[in-house]
């Protein structure tokens, strides 16, 4: 059976496969996260920029486990990037989440134009230190950022979040993670339902093992050792991409998928794409 989490490089623990928010707001939203908790969901990405913070508390408040089962994830907007901009908003993000610790907290977009996100970073080291942030990492950097980072400031992210799904496998990204002790998180992991799902690449397989092309997917992202982050407002469909961990493929069916590689789904390059 595949791990239900991993170690990160700083002693903590994340979950192997998460919930991702995105869209998740309101009260349908609240419903949504409480009953993926209820069904065995650990970890919840957010971000400040999804505007659903404070949705994301109700739930937990609404779901009453203990909170140190939970992992919750954050992440700092490029419009807020600079060392007082960050400790600042990471504040305002706490509060909204109504937490006395984040356990991943994250820079959203590096913004390169902009070009402050390693004084963002000196601050979530800071975060870290006092124990309002247990792990920090960022999302959508590239090798050469994180080259820099480290180069900075001493300290490498333990998680770098991407968009990463069989149309887009990061081969290349990942291996240079392997290296350097940085765990994959895939945001879209399921391609946001675009054609992927019909792939016959994917329904072969899905056929073949009893499983639906979603959860052959997620076993995709479970074998190269990333953590996807599948957001659905359904509860089956959350409680089908929960119930993949049985769903080892082998090294032929990884390959097979990860064949379909054709690009992003959309321009965010992070070389170019500013998301403020
Ligand atoms: N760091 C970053 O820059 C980014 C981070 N993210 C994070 O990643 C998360 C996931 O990415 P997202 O873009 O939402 O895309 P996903 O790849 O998770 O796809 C979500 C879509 O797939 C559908 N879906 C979910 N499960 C199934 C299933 N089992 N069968 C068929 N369809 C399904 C959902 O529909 P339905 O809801 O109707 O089930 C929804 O339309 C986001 O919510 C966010 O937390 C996303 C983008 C960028
Ligand atoms: O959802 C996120 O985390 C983002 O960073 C957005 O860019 C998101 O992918 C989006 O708005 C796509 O249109």
């Amino acid at each position: 059976m595949t791990a239900h989490a991993y170690a990160l490089a700083d002693g903590n623990t994340i979950p192997a496969i998460g919930l991702g928010t995105y869209g998740l707001n309101d009260q349908s939203g609240v419903d949504a996260i409480v009953s993926a908790i209820h069904d065995g969901y650990r970890l919840i990405d957010t971000a400040y920029n999804y505007g659903n913070e404070e949705v994301v508390a109700e739930a937990i408040r609404r779901a009453d486990v203990d909170r140190s089962d939970l992992f919750v994830t954050t992440k700092l907007p490029g419009r807020h990037h600079g060392v007082d901009e960050t400790l600042a908003s990471f504040e305002q993000s706490r509060k909204r989440l109504d937490l006395d610790w984040v356990d991943l907290y994250l820079i959203h977009w590096p913004n390169p134009k902009r070009d402050r996100y390693v004084d963002s970073w000196r601050s979530m080291i800071k975060l870290k230190e006092r124990g309002v942030v247990r792990s920090i990492g960022v999302s959508n950097f590239t090798p050469p950022m994180l080259d820099r980072l480290f180069a900075e400031t001493g300290l490498m992210p333990v998680v770098n979040q991407v968009e990463l799904h069989p149309y887009f496998p990061q081969a290349e990204l990942r291996a240079y993670h392997a290296e350097h002790a940085i765990r994959t998180e895939s945001w879209s992991p399921l391609a946001k339902r675009t054609e992927l799902l019909a792939e016959p690449a994917i329904v072969e397989i899905a056929e073949r093992r009893g499983a639906t092309p979603a959860q052959v997917v997620l076993a995709w992202h479970l074998a190269l050792g990333a953590v996807p982050i599948p957001k659905s407002a359904d509860a089956a469909r959350r409680r089908e991409n929960l119930d993949v961990f049985d769903l080892e493929l082998e090294a032929g069916e990884v390959e097979a998928i990860s064949g379909l590689e054709r690009g992003r789904l959309w321009g965010a390059d992070p070389d170019m794409h500013e998301e403020m």
